[in-house]
């Protein structure tokens, strides 16, 4: 494992150079890997295992669209897509890959197939960490570990196909069998990651709900409709609102911090826009900060889990989430974003 410096701090990460695919498939080679559930990670986790030759199969509900879905991505029905119990049977490493809230009702029928010396592999440390809410406590004589990639499973799938790798996080929380490591590190490769970094369960989930309620998603979200909301008041129209907070953010800026950092996108722009980010910029985050520190508290005290574990299920979740995400959909400044995006060069409706 290399020992790299991030900013001061040294970390251990496991690069896929150090860590060939062949010796993944060497370590894997007796293993049935059934991944359960095929929602967002499972795909992205199945599929890239499936063309890195790792002996995978799906357990998924019969008669459902992802059965179907599964089908159709080149699983067959009774060789390598089975009835859940059934992938839980044949399975020697279960990827536990339901959402979060599903898996604490399977559990009882995941648990009874976990015999010794099995893995039980997660994406995420939500159901371990959060064990009085979940139930979810493996028998000791099977090892437990995640792989968590930091990306949806579509990008997952996306990068592998373009031949990078998306970063994951690692974790041990149980080493029966003394191959935990090797176990873990392997299918890490296998279902994609390019580097892996270390953690535990418990940083793993705190971090990730942190972020998505935060920065990745929530926040993003929150700011972008305040500045939109105050340039509107103010009488700028729709297009000019979207233009000057969404779009030329995702379209110009956001790629070249991702190329080289907050500096470098500074450095590319006008003095005057420099000059006044730097000035504003700690304005901001001293606003936001107090919310930070109750998100993370709702988080480390098990509230954001309850609330997650609540809504999710509901047998009519889904309906409910779909509505929330139309209110998103048909609000003023995305249906403005709608119409930006209409003119972009790809989506031009060409005449014949
Ligand atoms: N969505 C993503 O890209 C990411 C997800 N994760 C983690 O990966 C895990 C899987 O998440 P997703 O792929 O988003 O899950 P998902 O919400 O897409 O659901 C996965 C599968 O669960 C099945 N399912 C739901 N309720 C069920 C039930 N009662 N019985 C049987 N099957 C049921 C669905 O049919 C679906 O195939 C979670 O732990 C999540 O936190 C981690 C990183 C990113
Ligand atoms: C994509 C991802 O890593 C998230 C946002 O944490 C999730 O989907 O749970
Ligand atoms: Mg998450
Ligand atoms: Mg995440």
């Amino acid at each position: 494992m290399a020992k790299l410096n991030f900013g001061g701090t040294e970390e251990t990460v496991v690069t896929r150079e150090e860590f060939p695919l062949s010796k993944a498939q060497e370590i894997l080679k007796n293993e049935t890997v059934a991944v359960i559930g095929y929602g967002v990670q499972g795909p992205g986790q199945a599929l890239n295992q499936k063309d890195n030759g790792i002996n995978v199969i799906v357990g998924q509900r019969k008669n459902s669209k992802t059965w179907d879905k599964a089908v159709r991505d080149g699983f067959v029905p009774g060789e390598t897509l089975f009835e859940i119990e059934e992938a839980l049977e044949r399975g020697t490493v279960i990827c536990y890959l339901l959402s979060d809230a599903a898996q604490i009702e399977l559990w009882p029928t995941v648990k009874k197939h976990l015999t010794a010396g099995k893995a039980l592999y997660f994406s995420h440390g939500f159901g371990i960490t959060f064990k009085e809410q979940t139930g979810i406590i493996p028998p000791a004589d099977v090892d437990v570990f995640l792989v968590a990639p930091k990306g949806s499973g579509t990008s997952l799938r996306r990068m592998f196909l373009e031949g990078r790798g998306l970063n994951s996080s690692f974790a041990i929380f149980q080493d029966a069998t003394g191959r935990a490591f090797e176990r873990v590190i392997s299918l890490g490769i296998a279902v994609g990651s390019g580097y892996l970094f270390e953690t535990d369960f418990r940083k793993e989930v705190f971090s990730d709900l942190t972020g998505e309620r935060g920065t990745l998603m929530g926040c993003i979200q929150g700011i972008f409709a305040a500045q939109y909301e105050v340039l509107r008041s103010k009488g700028h129209s729709p297009s000019e609102s979207f233009n000057e907070t969404v779009e030329e953010l995702t379209q110009s800026l956001m790629p070249l911090v991702a190329e080289n950092g907050m500096d470098w996108m500074y450095a590319n722009c006008s003095t005057t826009a420099q000059r006044g980010a730097l000035d504003w910029w700690k304005k901001f985050r001293d606003a936001t900060k107090p919310v930070f520190e109750e998100l993370y508290e709702s988080v480390a005290t098990g509230k954001e889990s309850q609330r997650s574990i609540d809504s999710n299920s509901q047998p009519d979740y889904r309906v409910k989430l779909d509505a929330e995400l139309a209110e998103l959909r048909d609000s003023e400044m995305w249906q403005s974003g709608k119409t930006v995006r209409s003119l972009r060069p790809e989506n031009q409706v060409v005449e014949a």
